[in-house]
């Protein structure tokens, strides 16, 4: 029996062991046109998904919605249907100046400023990547030309509390490059059930600039954004091939 699990409507007859994770569904289409044979799977609740090829090897794509709790689902739940290998594919926003629009984070490590990875294990274990899947991204970029930053990045819960600028300012000086809200708890989660995760992150608000006008302008389609995009997609695809041919 197919064992279909309840978020993602997937189960492991698609026999997959890659997987990219995006949390905007929109980003399927823009990940669309660097795979061969693709098939749209299922889109239920925040999870949609589509499998196709990439340099031969069987890659699923599939968005986790906004958060810790939701990504942390779709990690499980992945897990039980065999994926062994994922990476976050994401947006995120600048905390230091020399990270600019459109620029790509190969995430080090995150700070555990989410509610769900603590759900697991205290906030004093690390969430940290799969080292060889994260020297297959440094490799990929590198070949490809593609400009990077390495380092920590901070998973949060929410844009609206009363302090954000104090929080990022804090984070800032604790020399933290950027924020976004999962890869805190995939690393967690993946690590905890032995799945690889790495998780790269597009620039999409200058340093200091406005967070919640500069995630519209994202969405409209802002050009340097959408590079970068384009460079984290790229990237990602090519680790991959990596892994596979054990490279890494
Ligand atoms: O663009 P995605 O991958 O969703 O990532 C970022 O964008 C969302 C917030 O606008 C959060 O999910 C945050 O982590
Ligand atoms: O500033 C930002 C931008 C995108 N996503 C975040 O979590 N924070």
């Amino acid at each position: 029996m197919p064992n279909v699990q309840p978020h993602i409507q997937l189960d492991d007859t698609l026999e997959v062991k890659y997987a990219l994770l995006p949390g905007d569904p929109a980003r399927l289409d823009r990940i669309s046109p660097f795979l061969e044979n693709v098939m749209e799977l299922k889109f239920n609740r925040e999870y949609r998904s589509l499998i196709g090829t990439y340099k031969g090897i069987k890659i699923l794509a599939i968005s986790t919605g906004i958060g810790g709790a939701s990504a942390g689902i779709a990690v499980e739940e992945l897990h039980n249907i065999g994926v062994e290998a994922l990476i976050r594919i994401g947006s995120c926003g600048s905390l230091q100046p020399k990270v600019k629009m459109g620029d790509i984070i190969l995430v080090s490590g995150a700070v555990r400023d989410d509610g769900a990875s603590k759900t697991y294990v205290d906030a004093m274990f690390p969430a940290v990547p799969d080292i060889d899947l994260l020297f297959a991204c440094v490799e990929s970029a590198k070949e490809k030309n593609i400009p990077f930053h390495t380092g920590i990045a901070r998973s949060h819960d929410s844009f609206y509390t009363d302090d954000e600028d104090a929080i990022d300012a804090f984070w800032s000086k604790k020399g933290v490059l950027g924020c976004d809200m999962e890869t805190a708890a995939i690393f967690t989660i993946g690590h905890l059930r032995g799945v690889k995760t790495a998780s790269i992150l597009n620039n999409v608000v200058e340093y200091q600039g406005d967070t919640l006008d500069s995630i519209v302008n994202y969405v409209d389609g802002e050009s340097l954004s959408m590079q970068g995009e384009k460079n984290e997609i790229l990237v990602a695809l090519e680790a991959f091939v990596k892994l596979e041919k054990g490279l890494s």
